[in-house]
């Protein structure tokens, strides 16, 4: 086999929101990788890592079978060492000359494994990720940006974008502790003012920002009161909110109890529910939050997350109300959707998720349910 072609070990992370022991994707993989990776029921897996990233190192595996033919594999050596020795040759002139980097592939591919929601995030661009990386080194550990895809290899959701501006009001007119919350003046501005007809306009993010900042500033102990009142009407008048949203805000408050989230997240965000094979793609700055399911994930080779709600982890609501792009769009227009790849051929199924940045694509091949590959490549 080539040398350029070498199984690797990834790195899992525990973080709290991951599936727990063997129901969880993440410890799956990994153990069906690497025999000797330990499952312990009691502990969450949530991501697996295979980049370079400096945070998670992923290791050429160096396989070995005993005299009994078992097949043992060891972590060898990091496969940003593999690439730092040999740039030219593991990347080649065009990927080094354009993202400038000489030891680490442009993408980080993860697989996720979720059980509770992950935080109200969003991502940096370049000019945001250098800044940050600059101010807050504690909190964000590169300078990059990240935009990401999500693929579902389960059935997946997740908030991602705000909602069509006209639910949005609808939800701000009939929803008294919403209303209270963001205070009559701005209720009004926005319900007088918004023209949601109007695609990718100026003044309506303009509006939607004010209505976001407001509620992200508003101080927690006065969310948490208003948050169980919230839930408490999606009990009271379902109606209100729809089976489907009133069942959304309960679930995630079992999770996050009187959390911002269940405003921010579940009355400004769409709900977006993903089959098997779906995607969508997130560019930098893009508000979002994935709630349950097991993903193949693909990004820039970055780990800087701005979060704001649904987390006990650091959370920078100014730099997230200040960095968001404010679009709003439905639901479907936030899925990605897998292309004919004109270049595969034979007993393979092919689908190309190519979405609209350089770092990666994401190409699918898979053989009647017996296997599938997910390789990447940097477009260039
Ligand atoms: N949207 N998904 C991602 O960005 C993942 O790659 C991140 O690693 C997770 O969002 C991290 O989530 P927490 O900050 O632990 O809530
Ligand atoms: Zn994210």
């Amino acid at each position: 086999m080539s040398d350029k072609l070498f199984n690797v070990i990834g790195g899992a992370q525990n973080y709290a929101w991951g599936k727990h022991g063997a129901s969880s994707a993440v410890a799956q993989f990994a153990h069906n990788n690497d025999p000797s990776f330990p499952i312990d029921e009691s502990k969450p897996y949530a991501e697996l890592w295979m980049g370079t990233h400096p945070s998670v190192p992923t290791y050429k595996a160096v396989v070995s079978t005993t005299e009994t033919g078992v097949v043992t594999k060891t972590k060898g050596e990091t496969l940003r060492s593999i690439i730092t020795a040999k740039p030219e040759e593991n990347l080649g002139s065009k990927v080094i000359a354009k993202f400038g980097a000489k030891d680490e592939i442009p993408f980080l591919f993860k697989v996720l494994s979720i059980e509770k929601v992950l935080s109200i995030q969003a991502h940096p661009d370049k000019s945001l990720g250098a800044q940050l990386r600059k101010a807050d080194p504690a909190h964000y550990p590169d300078a990059n940006h990240k935009p990401e895809m999500a693929i579902a290899v389960t059935d997946f959701e997740a908030f991602c974008g705000f909602k069509p501006l006209k639910q949005i009001d609808h939800l701000l007119q009939t929803i008294p502790e919403f209303r209270e919350l963001i205070g009559e003046q701005i209720v009004k501005e926005f319900h007088d003012e918004v023209q949601p007809e109007k695609k990718d306009d100026e003044n309506n993010k303009k509006l939607l920002q004010k209505v976001f900042g407001k509620l992200m500033r508003t101080p927690e102990d006065q969310i948490a009161s208003y948050a169980e009142k919230l839930v408490a009407r999606t009990k009271s008048q379902p109606e209100l909110f729809g089976d489907v949203l009133a069942d959304l805000i309960q679930r995630l408050n079992v999770q996050f109890p009187n959390d911002i989230g269940l405003f921010c997240g579940c009355l400004m965000l769409n709900h977006c529910n993903l089959k098997k094979g779906e995607a969508i793609f997130l560019q930098a700055r893009d508000p979002h939050a994935y709630i349950s399911g097991d993903i193949m994930e693909c990004m820039a080779a970055s780990d800087n997350v701005i979060r704001a709600g649904f987390t006990p982890k650091f959370k920078d609501v100014e730099v997230l109300v200040n960095c968001l792009t404010y679009s709003y769009n439905d639901v479907e227009q936030q899925k990605l959707q897998a292309a004919k790849f004109s270049r595969g051929s034979g007993a393979a199924n092919f689908a190309l998720y190519d979405p609209p940045i350089d770092e990666f694509s994401v190409l699918q091949i898979s053989f009647d349910g017996v296997s599938e590959l997910l390789v990447m490549k940097a477009q260039l």
